[in-house]
Formats: C-alpha cells, sequence, structure tokens
C-alpha cells in the first residue's frame, strides 16, 4: 500500500520573504489569512500613537515596529518615514533581512476565484516573481511562462528567455482602488470582475502601483521602495505607493528588471472616506499631471549600475525639474538620500547584521 506523507508541503520561499503590514488595529484580519501567513515571518509596522497595544492573533512569528522603535534605529534619519499614513510600511523593508517581501493592507482578506477556492495570494506573487518578464515585446496569450500557456507565434525566440521579475502587483475584488473623486462619483461601484491573467508591464510604460496587495524581491529592487513623505506634517497623502511605483519604474526599466500585475486577487473590505481621501490627495491628483511627464522622460546615465545610484540620480532630477513647482519636491529629494542612507546602514554590503535593537554590528 503506497504510503502518502502527512507533512504539509514546506511553503514556498518560507526563509525567505518577510510579510510587512503597516497598521493602526489589530491585526484580526490574519486569522483568515493564518493557513496562507502561519509559516511566514511578519513585519508589523505601527503607525500612530506608538502606545496604543496592537493585538496580534496567537501562533504568529513577528517583529513588531511602533514610531519609537522607528526613530530609535534610524534617530535623525527617521525624518525620511512618513507618520500618519500607510507609507511607514516602507521602513518594513528596510528592517527585513530576506530576499522578497509582500505586503498587505490590514483591511484586505482571502478572495475566492470563480470556482468558490480561496486564493492563496502570495503563492500566486511568489510564482510571479520566480518566473521571468517580458517587457520588451508582448506576448498576446499574456504570461508564457505559466501552465498551459506559451509564446505565440511571431514572438522573437531571442526574447522568449525574459528577464528577472522585480516587483508582482496584485489586483482587488469588492472596494477597487479608485481616488477620491471617483470614489465620490460612484461610490456603490464594486469590482466583481475576475481577470484570470498576469501581464508583464512594458519597458517604458508607467503605471499607478498600488501598495495594498504588492510583492518584490528586495534584493533586485528594495532600495528604490521608498513610500516617499506622506501623512503628518506633509502637504499630501495616499501618493506613497504611486511615487514609489514611477521611481520604481523608471529604475527597472533602466536595469533591465520585469514588473507584473494581475494575479492574485485580494478582498479590499473597507471603503475609506472619501471626503478624507481628498483632503489627503488633491495635490497629488494635480501634480501628477507634472509628475507623469517628468518620470516618463526620465533618464538614467549609464553609470547608474545600482539601485541606490539610480535613486540617488533620480533624486537629484527630482530637485532640479520638480523643487521649482513646489519646495515639497525639494523636500522629498532630499527624503531619498536620507532613506538611502538609512538603508545602507542597516543593510551594510558586508552583509554584518543589524543588532535586534537597531545597532549596526562592527
Ligand atoms: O494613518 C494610517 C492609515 C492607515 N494605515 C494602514 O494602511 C493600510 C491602508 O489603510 P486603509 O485601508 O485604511 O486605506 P485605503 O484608502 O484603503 O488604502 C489605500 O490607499 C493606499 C494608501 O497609500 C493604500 O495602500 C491603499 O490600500 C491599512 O493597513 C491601515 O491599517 C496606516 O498605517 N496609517
Ligand atoms: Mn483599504
Amino acid at each position: 500500500m503506497a504510503q502518502y506523507s502527512k507533512v504539509a508541503p514546506t511553503p514556498l520561499l518560507k526563509d525567505e520573504l518577510d510579510i510587512v503590514i503597516p497598521t493602526i488595529r489589530n491585526l484580526d484580519f490574519l486569522e483568515m489569512w493564518r493557513p496562507f501567513f502561519q509559516q511566514y515571518h511578519l513585519i508589523i509596522v505601527q503607525d500612530g500613537d506608538p502606545s496604543k497595544v496592537i493585538k496580534v492573533p496567537e501562533g504568529f512569528d513577528y517583529e513588531l515596529y511602533n514610531r519609537n522603535d522607528i526613530n530609535r534605529i534610524l534617530g535623525p534619519k527617521a525624518s525620511c518615514i512618513s507618520f500618519k499614513d500607510s507609507a511607514c510600511r516602507c521602513f518594513g523593508y528596510m528592517v527585513s533581512k530576506k530576499k522578497y517581501i509582500f505586503t498587505i493592507d490590514d483591511d484586505c482578506f482571502v478572495a475566492k476565484d470563480p470556482s468558490g477556492k480561496d486564493i492563496n495570494a502570495l503563492e500566486q506573487h511568489i510564482k510571479n516573481l520566480l518566473s521571468p518578464s517580458t517587457p520588451f515585446f508582448f506576448n498576446t496569450l499574456y504570461d508564457p511562462y505559466r501552465e498551459g500557456a506559451d509564446f505565440v507565434r511571431g514572438y522573437p525566440f531571442s526574447l522568449r528567455e525574459g528577464i528577472p521579475t522585480a516587483v508582482s502587483h496584485g489586483l482587488w475584488l469588492n472596494i477597487p482602488d479608485y481616488d477620491a473623486p471617483t470614489q465620490l462619483v460612484k461610490p456603490l461601484e464594486r469590482n466583481t470582475r475576475f481577470v484570470d491573467a498576469v501581464l508583464t508591464i512594458p519597458k517604458g510604460t508607467l503605471f499607478p502601483m498600488c501598495g495594498m496587495n504588492l510583492a518584490f524581491n528586495r534584493e533586485l529592487i528594495g532600495p528604490a521602495m521608498y513610500f516617499g513623505l506622506m501623512g503628518d506634517g506633509q502637504p499630501i497623502g495616499r501618493y506613497d505607493d504611486m511615487w514609489a511605483g514611477w521611481c520604481m519604474k523608471v529604475i527597472c526599466d533602466h536595469l533591465g528588471l520585469g514588473v507584473k500585475t494581475g494575479l492574485p486577487y485580494i478582498w479590499h473590505s473597507k471603503a475609506s472616506n472619501p471626503f478624507v481621501n481628498l483632503k489627503k490627495e488633491y495635490k497629488g491628483i494635480y501634480w501628477q499631471e507634472e509628475l507623469i511627464p517628468f518620470f516618463q522622460s526620465a533618464t538614467l546615465p549609464k553609470d547608474c549600475t545600482t539601485v541606490q545610484g539610480c535613486y540617488l540620480e533620480l533624486s537629484k532630477q527630482v530637485k532640479a525639474k520638480l523643487g521649482k513647482d513646489d519646495d515639497y519636491f525639494i523636500k522629498l529629494a532630499d527624503a531619498m538620500v536620507t532613506w538611502v542612507e538609512a538603508w545602507d546602514e542597516l543593510n551594510p554590503v558586508g552583509g554584518k547584521a543589524v543588532e535586534a535593537n537597531g545597532v549596526v554590528a562592527k
């Protein structure tokens, strides 16, 4: 009689991936994700009042950082980490020691596919990240590396190897990630459309990156995943992930790294207040008409061969070209430099660990 192993398979990248969650509330939402997340390490970035106690369900392996921790670990460089905005999540990317990151909001739950099966969003992101991207030539049958698909006739064989995938951008059923004006005009609209596809975003094309269901290869693109200066004391909010996505895509195009969007879906449960969102977003809605042409025309010199080098060059261009539009971009450009300095301090190339108390090992 064949013996079948009763031991559950080890989850993919179990010890190579951290799950980063920005939060201002108790993390009961993890109960629904337990089957998919329990074997992974969580990095919880607690925003807002550090004296508030965030309850984490039993059985999860996690580290939690509040504002006091961020200030203690980064010192004056903590000024680059946003306060009272989900942008704080990027601190989790910086302190992680893993190769991969998956970040998810605490109002995102397990969605079901059309067959009614629970979607393991983390597993799909990992598949997306572990298979190549094809940004140089569009494959009309979508992801050619997927089971049951391939490159179609006329696709150059010289391009079929693809390039490494740096970012996997997932989508959302139920509450779509609309901006405030759209939310106000269509308050009852829900996304019920499950599109069974993963696409590589073509080279030279920007996109609106949403941070609520996102994964990336930290070793390939981590230093570019800065979520900017948002929230408390800043003139703008809810453009953290957009800023990061524009900077990241310019750098990925320059360095030959791929970005995918599509599966997996999560179930986004909470519509935030459109009026509050409008107050946070309105400058971004106006500025993005300038910002997007800036990023579309941004070029990086050939001698920018590292993510940090590209990012510092981009910060110079932000200061020079956008600084004249508003002083905020001068502050943001400086914060981009601080972010890279802090990243390199916590992630020295020599690979020396950063002690749990944040002190860089000698
Ligand atoms: O001050 C804050 C507010 C919230 N958070 C945490 O961030 C995420 C997202 O918060 P929420 O789901 O309330 O907001 P949404 O409008 O749905 O978020 C969308 O806009 C983007 C904001 O940049 C976000 O990525 C999208 O999902 C939750 O985990 C909150 O707990 C916070 O840390 N600080
Ligand atoms: Mn939300």
